[in-house]
């Protein structure tokens, strides 16, 4: 499908998903210092043809203004003539998209994702067991052990969008770059930020645990 062809009103209500995710996000102090980045897909999907909204580069999130956002292409361009930047981690998002398919993609840094992933960023994987909130991943399995995928955190953003279709965990709606942030995902906005939600939780479960045992 060309991006001409996807309804306006889509395109209407991926921006205005957007923009009430901004805001509760960033009422969160989720976007320190204009990090942090979020996209919706819209129109009909295949791996090798789809287009998403996101925010524009380096933007402060705490505020609205008529250029947050803008449409981008499978390849990370813009679908529509802007003088807009796409995020500087766009091709994280295509990447994503183009191996899941999914509807939404959230990418918050956080001082919990931060210290969690550098703590175990040689593992490779941050390890979770018996935290109520795995469920809201998605998986209901009793006492299910989950390993949520650490990339090295690399200043060129294609070289880490190459190592993202090794490190995948099926089940997992989840990617963290090591002391940098954490990519999540979901069907639709509802679900990527009930995933967000959830792998917050087990960070800072993690830390506080780890923190209380000494
Ligand atoms: C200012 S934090 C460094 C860039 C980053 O990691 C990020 O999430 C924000 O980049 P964007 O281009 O999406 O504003
Ligand atoms: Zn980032």
């Amino acid at each position: 499908m060309s991006f001409a062809n996807i309804p306006l009103e889509e395109k209407q209500h991926a921006l205005q998903e957007l923009r009430i995710i901004k805001e509760q996000f960033a009422a969160r102090g989720w976007f320190p210092g204009t990090s942090g980045n979020l996209s919706v897909r819209v129109g009909a999907y295949q791996p090798e043809q789809f287009h998403f909204a996101v925010t524009a580069s380096g933007k402060d999130k705490s505020i609205h203004t008529p250029e947050d956002f803008l449409f981008v292409d499978q390849a990370g361009q813009p679908a529509e003539a802007t003088k807009l930047k796409p995020s500087a981690e766009t091709l994280i998002h295509a990447e994503i998209y183009r191996l899941t398919g999914c509807g939404a993609i959230f990418h918050v840094h956080t001082i919990y994702n931060n210290i969690i992933s550098e703590g175990y960023g040689d593992t490779g994987y941050i390890p979770a067991q018996g935290i109520e909130l795995i469920k809201g991943l998605g998986i209901w399995e009793e006492n299910a052990k989950i390993q949520i995928p650490i990339l090295p955190n690399f200043a060129a953003i294609p070289r880490i969008a190459e190592l993202i279709p090794a490190a995948l965990q099926q089940d997992i709606p989840g990617i963290v770059l090591r002391n940098h942030g954490i990519y999540a995902w979901g069907a639709n906005a509802f679900e990527a930020k009930r995933h967000l939600e959830s792998f917050e939780f087990i960070f800072e479960h993690i830390y506080r645990s780890l923190t209380l045992r000494g």
